[in-house]
């Protein structure tokens, strides 16, 4: 891997912000794919170009992997999970440069791209920054926004399934459109969800025909670092947050404690399924996501003690869709989502993120997340069902989940 510090490229002045635009214009014109994301609780933003122009269709093998990023449905049959590859990979604060391992045989057209890009991109940074605006793909619309009403109708009915011993929970969710402001910049609100959720993976996923997605999620499907641990979180329970200092002070109900053991019971399952029991579990514990509080447990496994290098791609088979947002038992609640929800989830409750990045893998459950179309944003939202379910308080609960997209793209 070769890294660039290209300050000949970039003049000293110009500033992390400018060189973002930048990029994505040059990304755009050329019609090139980009993952634009910022780890929780570090500075860095991080930018890769995938040169070949379209993301690749994967399965979920993720240790043979070169560096890149994954984007995948929420349900997914077959090869749908898309995969970026890391080709160009910028670290935006630390203006550099590295270049992937995917060697492209000179005269190819991922290597004429390489040049044409890094050439334009070159000359973009020469012009001044007037106040254009960043260009980003639009996708297909598959608008199909519930009703307050139509909402609780799900609702209901999800409890009396539940009720009638079809499932244990199951996670509804619901979108809502909102307009763009006229002045609208995506570099502004992805540097404003990056300080606003300081705990979130922020992400901006931009590909030529599939659109783009924008978000903040607090939930992690699962990691693999460099020292090869295995992590993956049961996240569950939401109530809005007063005030700061209050987290030690939370209240949950038993609706809230049960809903949250479900997802880490769902987890552990995993674990049975394939004789893992080495791992160890810590929690639950009341964390902030922005302005909500969850519950959440945290499980670990040190992959070379077991001796099971590729048990990230065999838990993210399993696990994913996790109770977390579709429900226990697995097959009668998705199927209950698929047929009652009335509406495509697309990407959100899917899963994203960098995948052999710096020797480290770490995918997440979209959530807290915007489809981007030309003049407005679809947001979605939704909350696990049990029988103690109250239909207006899980209606309340998708409003303040919007909240996290809707207050940043209005401010
Ligand atoms: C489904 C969502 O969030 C999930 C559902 C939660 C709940 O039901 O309390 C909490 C956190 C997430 O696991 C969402 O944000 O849309």
């Amino acid at each position: 891997m070769a890294q660039t510090i290209f300050d000949s490229f970039i003049g000293q002045h110009t500033s992390p912000s400018t060189l973002m635009k930048r990029i994505l214009q040059t990304a755009y014109t050329l019609d090139l794919p980009i993952a634009l994301w910022r780890m929780p609780k570090e500075e860095d933003q991080h930018l890769i170009i995938d040169l070949s122009g379209t993301p690749t269709t994967i399965d979920g093998e993720l240790e043979k992997l070169d560096a890149g990023f994954i984007l995948a449905p929420f349900y997914a049959e077959g090869e749908e999970q898309l995969y970026l590859h890391a080709d160009l990979h910028f670290n935006i604060n630390q203006k550099a440069l590295t270049e992937g391992n995917r060697s492209f045989v000179i005269g190819s057209e991922e290597h004429r791209m390489k040049e044409v890009f890094l050439q334009k991109l070159e000359e973009n940074l020469k012009s001044e920054d007037k106040n254009e605006d960043v260009p980003y793909h639009v996708g297909s619309e598959s608008i199909h926004s519930l009703s307050k009403e139509q909402h609780l109708a799900l609702v209901e009915k999800g409890i009396s399934k539940i009720k009638e011993g079809e499932f244990n929970k199951v996670v509804l969710s619901r979108s809502k459109q909102t307009a763009l402001p006229a002045s609208f910049n995506v570099i502004q609100m992805f540097e404003k969800l990056c300080s606003s959720y300081k705990n979130a993976f922020v992400s901006f996923t931009s590909i030529p025909e599939i659109g783009t997605w924008i978000g903040a999620t607090p939930e992690t499907l699962l990691s693999v670092d460099a020292q090869q641990i295995f992590r993956t979180m049961s996240l569950a329970g939401t109530q809005a947050r007063n005030g700061l200092n209050d987290m030690s002070r939370a209240m949950w109900s038993q609706k809230e404690i049960e809903e949250q053991a479900m997802v880490s019971r769902y987890i552990i399952n995993c674990f049975k399924k394939i004789r893992v029991r080495e791992y160890e579990e810590r929690g639950p514990k009341t964390v902030p996501a922005g302005n909500l509080l969850h519950l959440c447990s945290y499980f670990a496994v040190d992959t070379d003690e077991i001796n099971f290098p590729e048990l990230g791609s065999v838990m993210l088979k399993l696990l994913h869709p996790t109770s977390a947002i579709c429900g226990m038992p697995l097959k009668p609640s998705r199927e209950f989502i698929l047929k009652e929800e009335g509406y495509d989830r697309s990407f959100y409750a899917g899963f994203l993120g960098p995948i052999n990045m710096e020797q480290h893998t770490h995918i997440f459950v979209n959530l807290r997340c915007a489809q981007l179309l030309a003049k407005k944003a679809i947001l979605y939202a939704g909350g696990g069902i049990t029988a103690d379910s109250i239909p207006e308080k899980e209606f309340q609960e998708t409003e303040i989940k919007m909240d996290t997209m809707l207050k940043i793209i209005e401010s």
